[in-house]
């Protein structure tokens, strides 16, 4: 019911509205160029290869961690969330993300099971309007475009009419996110800041759940059609329908973590998507073409509706090569903590287990030989079909009960935005375009997507 309420009245509208105010503002400047020498080399090594599917065994600082490249032991470590456990991010890093991603146990279920309403987006509706720029073509980094694309949506359909405070949180994160990636390369440890941003998210986030509580208990119409009101009313029917017992909702505390997760594992990650969907495209104009033919021939210029996104072929064929190829969460890790067997290994407590998600996504004994290569007609029967119905060597949102609680909401994100581009523009690598994949934190272009944009 709630869910219904969310997809009917809230996610499509307020992503048009997003990509309508990121649409019209004005490009920014291209700040790192470097030629690419050849880029067709470089791209063919971006997806590590996988002849032999072997578990390999490696220190990694004090800790000794098991890479795990079988699809039928993943499925095993990601099915046992009672046995296999996330590893605990260290005290600074919790700061960015935790809540419902970091839990375990009964209180991982128990925010799930609060949670999980709020994100099924079956009936979403759509509403987008999209201005075209002034100019007929240009050039232009579209990775920060795409970062205020999606750090417009977030907001707008998790915190509605609480939006300006939302893009305060999206800057402030944003800022968390890049000393993360500090920390993560360990190039310098700026604490202090860390724990000051946290400080203002916190303040900010009690403000904005205090006013919601307040104009929900006076019944204020047009502030329940947002992720915040979905969550704090599902919370308050799960302590209601367990006599009142508060122990069986979430606190308020653990309401803004799970609002801290949502942004950051939301925004980056989506935002990163798109990003490498549109590189894709623009290496393989081929295909560029075929998706705009069949978007021009299932919307012509009128706005997307949510049928219709669903009945997209070649879109669909596209994206699920783009997460094969770039998975953005590049792996998974998972602990123990007693003696466990796994396939014919003994475990000892302690050990990590590396889940590779972009090397299985790589295996040439599952994708063929040509597995570095874009191919999207890997998927025109279907992901089933794609993986030689293989469980579990297709999981760039992880699988099993801890499978990413956002994923239909990235995927019709992600999908409008691409077909409103397309609708739209054309677009082609720039000559500064590197192409330069790192890791941290996210799959993400090391020096931006320099691309050449034309009006469609
Ligand atoms: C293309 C976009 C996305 C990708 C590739 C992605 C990928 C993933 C992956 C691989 C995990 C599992 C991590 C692990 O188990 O260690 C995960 C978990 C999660 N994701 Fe996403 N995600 C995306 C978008 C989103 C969005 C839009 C949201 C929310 C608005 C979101 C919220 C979460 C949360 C809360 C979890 C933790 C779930 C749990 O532990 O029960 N993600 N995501």
């Amino acid at each position: 019911m709630i869910a219904d309420r969310l997809v009917a009245r809230c996610s499509m509208e307020k992503i048009a509205v997003a990509v309508e105010r990121w649409s019209s503002s004005s490009p920014p400047m291209a700040t790192i160029t470097k030629p690419t020498a050849n880029l067709a080399s470089s791209l063919s090594n971006d997806v590590a290869s996988s002849p032999h599917r072997k578990n390999s065994f490696i220190w990694v600082g004090p800790v000794p961690r098991v890479n795990i490249m079988e699809p039928e032991l993943i499925k095993e470590i990601l099915s046992k969330n009672d046995v296999f456990k996330k590893v605990k991010p260290n005290s600074l890093a919790r700061l960015l993300i935790g809540g419902i991603a970091v839990y375990e146990d009964e209180q991982w279920a128990k925010h799930r099971k609060i949670l999980n309403p709020a994100f099924h987006m079956e009936n979403v509706m759509s509403k987008w309007e999209m201005l075209l720029l002034e100019k007929s073509s240009c050039d232009l980094d579209v990775q920060p475009y795409l970062d205020n694309l999606t750090g417009d949506v977030i907001p707008r359909t998790a915190f509605g009419s609480s939006y300006e405070e939302g893009r305060t949180l999206f800057e402030l994160q944003k800022e968390q996110a890049e000393l993360t990636r500090q920390i993560v390369q360990s190039v310098y440890i700026p604490g202090w800041r860390m724990k000051e941003i946290n400080n203002e998210l916190v303040a900010i986030m009690s403000e904005m759940i205090n006013k919601r509580e307040r104009s929900m208990k006076l019944g204020v119409a047009g502030q329940d059609d947002d992720l915040l009101s979905l969550l704090l009313t599902s919370n308050m029917r799960e302590i209601q329908e367990h006599g009142n017992n508060k122990d069986m909702g979430m606190s308020f505390e653990e309401v803004i973590e799970d609002c801290k997760a949502f942004y950051f594992a939301g925004q980056e990650s989506t935002s990163n998507f798109l990003l490498w969907t549109m590189v894709l495209l623009s290496i393989h104009p081929e295909w560029q073409v075929r998706a705009r033919e069949e978007v021009w021939k299932a919307f012509r210029n009128n706005k997307p509706d949510f049928d219709g996104l669903n009945h997209l072929k070649i879109v669909t064929m596209i994206m699920n090569e783009v997460l094969r190829l770039y998975p953005l969460a590049a792996t998974v890790i998972r602990t123990i903590h007693k003696d466990t067997k796994l396939g014919n290994m003994t475990l000892l407590p302690g050990i990590e287990l590396l889940l590779p998600i972009i090397l299985v996504h790589g295996d040439h004994d599952i994708w063929g030989k040509d597995a570095t290569r874009f191919k999207p007609e890997r998927f025109s029967q279907g992901i089933a079909n794609g993986t030689k119905n293989q469980q579990v060597s297709y999981l760039p949102f992880s699988w099993g009960p801890r499978i990413c609680i956002g994923n239909n909401f990235a995927l019709i994100e992600a999908k409008l935005a691409l077909v409103m581009i397309l609708q739209r523009f054309s677009f082609k690598l720039s000559p500064s375009y590197t192409h330069a994949p790192t890791y941290a934190v996210n799959l993400q272009p090391q020096y931006g997507a320099h691309l050449t944009l034309s009006k469609f």
